[in-house]
């Protein structure tokens, strides 16, 4: 199917990003957004997000072949049941969430004979709303198609090649597979984030003034992370249940194993572990310089 018109619901870092890129490199395609917040609504307005900013999720869908849901992952339920009567029938539904067996199955259910291809793009910020997106975020990043078995491959084919014309490099997975990986790789260093900035605020008598004097290292990286969406990352949790807190037991007791380590005074456990993790570090880098990463190297 020729992709004319997409529809974008939502228009936070995501939606933006997707819309900027779609309308900086795929000018022939007629872009249109909702969100359900109406300042959201005037400010993507006044930054030319979309081509038009509708101020009812129907009006945005009406004559798309692609809606693309950017909201919270808790939310996707409720936005495609907010289309489900007003959808063209040939029109492909697809979302941008972090997590995605819920989203497959929260589609599913509110769009029963709509063509749902769950997708993820790996890539973002610490910042979001509708001043947040930009049209480079996708360039050289994985995005993950999560399509549900009996998928026509027709419609993955089309959201493939619409997510490579903006840059990024298209990898199909099982969703439950994605979602232990992305748990991995993206929800728990989330999660460690955001103790360890809560756990030193909790200290501020002991630390006051010393956690911003010398946040300049390591903690640095840390309180970026920690300033994600709270809507965003509540969701998140909420909906990988499963996978987070079966990768975070393994996190547990690895992290017990160095708390040993530590005590007992077995510097080689430590020593072994922290040169495999730099050549890690350094795999990822080498990785990201051959891919020209856009935001490789920004200020964390
Ligand atoms: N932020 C990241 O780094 C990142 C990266 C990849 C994927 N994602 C996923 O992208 C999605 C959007 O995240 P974001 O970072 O753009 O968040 P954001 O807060 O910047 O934008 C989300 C927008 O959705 C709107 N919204 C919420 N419920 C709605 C509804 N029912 N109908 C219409 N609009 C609604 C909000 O008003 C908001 O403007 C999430 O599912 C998130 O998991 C985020
Ligand atoms: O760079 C960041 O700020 C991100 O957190 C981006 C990040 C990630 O964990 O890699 C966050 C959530 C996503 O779903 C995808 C990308």
């Amino acid at each position: 199917m020729t992709i004319r018109r997409v529809a974008i619901i939502g228009l936070g870092l995501l939606g933006g990003s997707l819309s900027l890129a779609l309308r900086e490199k795929l000018p022939g395609i007629a872009t249109t957004g909702y969100d359900r917040d109406p300042a959201t609504r005037t400010r993507a307005a006044e930054r030319g997000l979309v081509g038009t900013v509708y101020d009812t999720a129907g009006e945005a869908v009406s004559g798309c072949e692609l809606v693309v849901l950017c909201v919270p992952v808790g939310a996707i339920g409720e936005a495609a049941r907010d289309i489900a009567d007003v959808l063209p029938s040939h029109a492909i539904v697809s979302d941008v969430g972090s997590s995605k067996r819920s989203v497959q199955k929260a589609l599913a259910e509110a769009l029963p004979s709509h063509t749902c291809v769950p997708a993820h793009p790996v890539a973002g910020t610490e910042q979001s709303g509708p001043d947040a997106g930009f049209a480079t975020l996708f360039d050289g990043r994985w995005c993950i198609l999560t399509p549900p078995d009996g998928a026509p491959q027709q419609a993955i084919d089309d959201l493939t090649a619409l997510w490579q014309a903006l840059g990024a490099k298209v990898e199909i997975m099982d969703a439950e597979h994605h979602d232990l990986v992305l748990a991995v790789t993206s929800h728990i260093p989330h999660l460690i984030a955001y103790t360890i900035v809560g756990t030193a605020s909790d200290m501020e008598d002991v630390t006051r003034s010393e956690v911003i004097k010398y946040s300049a290292g390591g903690f640095r990286d840390f309180t970026r992370i920690a300033a994600s969406d709270p809507v965003m990352w509540r969701d998140v949790f909420l909906n990988n249940r499963d996978a987070v807190l079966e990768m975070l037991g393994r996190f547990t007791e690895d992290l017990t194993a160095l708390q040993r380590a530590i005590r007992s005074g077995d510097g080689e456990t430590l020593h072994e572990l922290f040169s495999r993790t730099r050549d890690i570090r350094r795999s990822i880098i080498d990785e990201g310089q051959d891919d020209a990463s856009p935001d490789f190297g920004r200020d964390h």
